[in-house]
């Protein structure tokens, strides 16, 4: 077409024969039966306009460039598909940009693709704005490929098929990525002529040539990372707009169909020979297709003379549209051999088809986003569908993460020695491999929370030195089966590739408890395939690699026995409380990072450790932050021991109730109620001995009396006169209000719990029953068969019944006899806290004088007394019972334990009797 225009003559010459058809045509169409005439006419005009004359000579020069007169209709190229021209063949044709393979936008096209362009361009950046706009000026420039433009045709005139939209990416893809490259390659250009310029200048410049070609050398780096920029950008612009703009033509398509009767049908196209062929949708719709070319030369304004647009009409049934078109042809006598053909499709409008697709795309959307947000909500980067079988284990990387050292982890010297073996292994391999030893491949971690499990194997990373995979036994459960494994694949995998390194899965339980016992009630596939997978992967190391895998858990108890077994999780390092020595390290390690100006740091550390038995590490982190805000609060340069002393009361009694208004005479209950506790703490031997003693309410309780439990030091065995003086000295606050009031409260209920639980266990667990004898009876929640039945007859639940009572009776009757003795005592620290509503146990030893039995272990120097070393033994039970009960008959002598002795910790006697310390630790009434 480009050639054509440059050949006025041409056009001149080959409208003369254009005209010359059309006027034939329109008069031997009135003819019946002139059909194949305007054909012939027709493919005329177009060999001649088509083929550029060899000669251009005779063509009438003064009729260069102008169409015949009246016809300029037929030149004004205002079909669509037209190459652009300026309307009017008058005009001097301009100059044509048109690339070869390529053609101009119609005026039409023009609008809607700058109309989709305004849409695309609204909220964009100014910089991808003045993209778009140079895109633009480039397709009017230079045209559409017209193999795009024809495969457009054929999708507007027969629809979308998978091969013609295949087609259309290609096309556009090609398209954008030659655009951007041209745009490259005109930067690249004016970039450089610059350049030269600087070079041909002569004079004083000549020095700063080699630092300009220096630099020069250095540009096309820069304008490399230009190009990436350009080329994406783009050509991902030029590709969805294209698209787009296809999609918007073929969903809301211009007018390009129009109905009509059958009458219009037969009168102005068919009689007329203009009928190309006839389709049938779907059984009751008639598409007409014309020969275009006569049609635009018969009604050139009308709409059939536009490629795409097509006439229509509806008919009743297809046996009577047969009929009719029989008839019709018959009647202008058309042969049989030359009839127009009828051809039958039957087809779905887009609505329909999205219709038919909806419900299925909504569901794939809705699985797509909420496996987006589910994978957001975690791990963060392995978001979406796609990244739910990744690990979300985090990756900390020992240079910069991972700061934790030995010396962070307070106590636990053994578990720190015994970890300090895989730091040596992961550092020194080849010494442990040369005798032929095996490395273990990992350790549980197991203990109470917050005892510093994931502190130590932090710390274990910190030391050796190798990153660090970190994850959350939860986070490989998914409610998908499968899920979980993949997860472990790849976390293991990962590792694999990152030797030598530490994998650290906290809360090993959520996936590692027991087959047998989850299976109770269903079980559960997906944790059991997690499982088998991780047992897997410990197995699949050769012993050469050097991933060491640490556990962590609360229960180490309800773990699968294979993932225990030596060859996986070869070491369990049970990490307990932190004993005294330890808490004091531990406040060592967290006093570093609050100002202490002024203090005694060793005295505050012994004397905090001392008030805090029964602390894990994470609650003396608390303490200790609770203490620097208490101070913080007051204004103080430093923190005080007054404010970690209320720290440790706040974290373990809760805020003080000053809200809570208390008549006098529940006051006065309250008073001698502690009183009563107070005394018993003071003048039994064996029990506790007190701290403090308070009738300010305080969280759940109203009073309360902090003692501390053995001595301050760390045993982990209560004897039976330690259990008897406990009892009694915990029913004294009822005896004292039964000595001193009328009537008794309801107060004493959490002591009764107490002394109860303490006297069964005596009886059920302990063997210190003589009528029972040696027995253990386990709770209802410690074994599945004593919840359904218990474990022993009903004679010997009637026998234990009786013993519990009558342990208790005793512990009753030892309190009340000494409380007796000493009502004058009692009711002058009663009225004393009555007036002051604390007491320390500086005040008691002002009110009472010395505690008549020596403390041990480290308490008198943290807490005064005077004594000290004062030996232990029977005899000097003040009312103890280790002397007069029937109970025990071992002469005092502390008790065998069943369970053993020397056990486990998580043992269930030696915990209940933790259990029992700590609780004695609790603020009472
Ligand atoms: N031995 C210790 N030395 C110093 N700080 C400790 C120690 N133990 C615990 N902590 C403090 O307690 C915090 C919590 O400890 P960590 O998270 O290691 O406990 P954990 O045993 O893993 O608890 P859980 O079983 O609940 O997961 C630590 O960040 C640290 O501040």
């Amino acid at each position: 077409m480009a050639s054509l225009l440059r050949r006025p003559q041409n056009i001149a010459r080959s409208s003369r024969q254009v005209v010359e058809a059309a006027r034939l045509s329109q008069t031997l169409a009135r003819r019946p039966a002139s059909l194949p005439r305007p054909l012939y006419a027709y493919a005329r005009s177009r060999q001649y306009a088509t083929k550029p004359e060899k000669d251009g000579k005779d063509v009438d020069q003064s009729k260069q460039g102008k169409s015949a007169k009246g016809m300029e209709h037929l030149y004004n190229q205002s079909s669509p598909m037209s190459p652009s021209q300026p309307p009017g063949g008058d005009k001097e044709p301009t100059e044509d940009t048109t690339k070869p393979g390529f053609s101009k936008l119609s005026p039409a096209e023009e609008k809607a693709l700058l109309d989709v362009f305004a849409l695309v361009k609204k909220g964009m950046p100014a910089s991808m704005a003045d993209d778009i706009n140079r895109a633009m000026e480039r397709i009017k420039r230079e045209g559409l490929p017209t193999e795009l433009r024809e495969t457009i045709k054929e999708v507007q005139a027969e629809g979308m098929s998978p091969a013609r939209a295949a087609k259309l990416w290609r096309l556009t893809t090609h398209m954008a990525r030659e655009t951007a490259e041209k745009t490259v390659n005109e930067k690249f250009a004016k970039k450089e002529e610059p350049e030269q310029k600087t070079t041909d200048e002569p004079g004083p410049k000549e020095s700063g040539k080699k630092e300009e070609s220096g630099d020069k050398k250095k540009k096309p780096n820069d304008m490399f990372s230009n190009v990436t920029e350009i080329k994406f950008d783009l050509s991902n612009f030029l590709v969805s707009a294209f698209v787009a703009y296809l999609l918007y033509r073929l969903i809301v398509p211009t007018e390009n169909s129009r109905e009509i009767t059958w009458q219009e049908f037969r009168n102005t196209f068919f009689d007329k020979g203009l009928v190309e062929k006839l389709i049938v949708i779907n059984g009751n719709r008639v598409r007409v297709y014309l020969h275009r070319e006569n049609v635009s030369s018969l009604y050139p304004e009308s709409p059939a003379a536009q490629p795409g647009f097509y006439y229509y009409f509806s008919i009743g049934s297809v046996e009577a549209f047969e009929r009719r078109v029989d008839e019709a042809q018959a009647e202008l006598g058309i042969p049989s051999s030359e009839r127009i053909p009828v051809s039958y499709q039957s087809e779905g409008s887009w609505f329909n088809t999205f219709l038919a697709f909806g419900p299925t795309l909504l569901f794939v959307g809705a699985i797509f986003y909420f496996s987006r947000r589910a994978g957001s909500g975690g791990g963060g980067g392995s978001g979406g569908i796609f990244g739910m079988g990744k690990s979300r284990a985090k990756k900390f990387n020992h240079e910069t993460d991972v700061k934790v050292k030995f010396a962070d982890v307070a106590g636990m010297d053994e578990a720190k020695a015994e970890i300090m073996e895989f730091v040596s292994f992961l550092k020194e391999p080849g010494v442990y491999q040369k005798l032929g030893a095996k490395i273990p491949r990992g350790a549980v971690l197991s203990g109470p929370p917050g005892t510093g499990k994931t502190l130590l194997a932090k710390a274990t990373a910190g030391e050796s030195g190798v990153p660090f995979f970190s994850v959350s036994g939860s986070e490989f459960v998914e409610m998908f089966v499968g899920v979980g494994a993949s997860r472990v694949r790849d976390l293991f995998a990962n590792a694999r590739k990152n030797t030598p390194c530490i994998i650290f899965i906290d809360e090993i339980d959520a996936i590692g408890k027991s087959r047998s016992k989850q299976s109770f009630g269903g079980g559960n596939d997906e944790r059991e395939a997690t499982l088998n997978q991780i047992l897997t992967e410990m197995d699949g190391f050769n012993t050469q690699e050097q991933v060491v895998v640490l556990a962590g858990t609360n229960r180490a108890d309800v773990l699968d026995k294979a993932l225990m077994r030596p060859g996986r999780f070869d070491r369990q390092i049970y990490i307990d409380h932190p004993t005294m020595e330890g808490r004091k390290q531990i406040f060592g390690v967290h006093l570093k990072n609050v100002v202490t100006t002024g203090e005694d740091v060793e005295h505050i550390k012994g004397r905090l450790a001392a008030l805090t038995p029964g602390f894990a590490g994470a609650d003396i982190a608390n303490c200790v932050n609770e203490a620097a805000l208490i101070a913080a609060r007051t204004n103080s340069d430093s923190v005080k021991m007054k404010d970690f002393e209320q720290a440790i009361e706040r974290v373990v009694g809760g805020l003080e109730k000053k809200s809570l208004i208390l008549s006098p005479e529940e006051k006065k209950t309250i008073a001698y109620h502690e009183a009563g506790h107070a005394i018993c703490g003071w003048f039994f031997q064996w029990a506790d001995p007190l701290l403090k003693v308070s009738i300010v309410p305080r969280g759940k309780a109203l009073g309360y009396a902090q003692y501390l439990p053995g001595g301050g030091g760390d045993e982990v065995l209560m004897n039976m006169r330690q259990m008897m003086d406990r009892m009694a000295m915990t029913l004294g606050g009822r005896v004292s209000e039964e000595l001193h009031f009328e009537t008794v409260t309801s107060g004493a209920s959490d002591d009764f719990n107490k002394v109860t639980r303490m006297a069964t266990a005596m009886v059920t667990k302990w063997g210190m029953s003589e009528k029972i004898g040696y027995m253990y009876y386990p709770d209802a929640g410690e074994s599945q068969e004593t919840q359904l039945q218990k474990p022993f007859s009903e004679n010997t639940a009637q026998k234990i019944d009786e013993e519990v009572k009558r342990i208790i009776m005793e512990a009753y009757t030892q309190c009340k006899q000494l409380l007796m003795e000493k009502k004058t005592e009692l009711g002058l620290v009663a009225e004393e806290l009555l007036s002051k509503e604390m007491l320390t146990r500086d005040d008691m030893v002002r009110i009472l004088g010395q505690r008549p039995w020596a403390t041990k272990g480290e308490f008198d120097k943290y807490f005064g007394g005077g004594r000290t070393g004062v030996e232990e033994g029977a005899g000097k039970n003040a009312g103890g019972i280790g002397d007069s009960g029937p109970v025990g008959g071992s002469g005092g002598g502390p008790p065998t334990l069943p369970g053993g002795l020397g056990g486990a910790p998580e043992e269930a006697a030696p915990s209940l009797y933790r259990e029992l310390q700590l609780r004695s630790q609790e603020w009472r009434l």
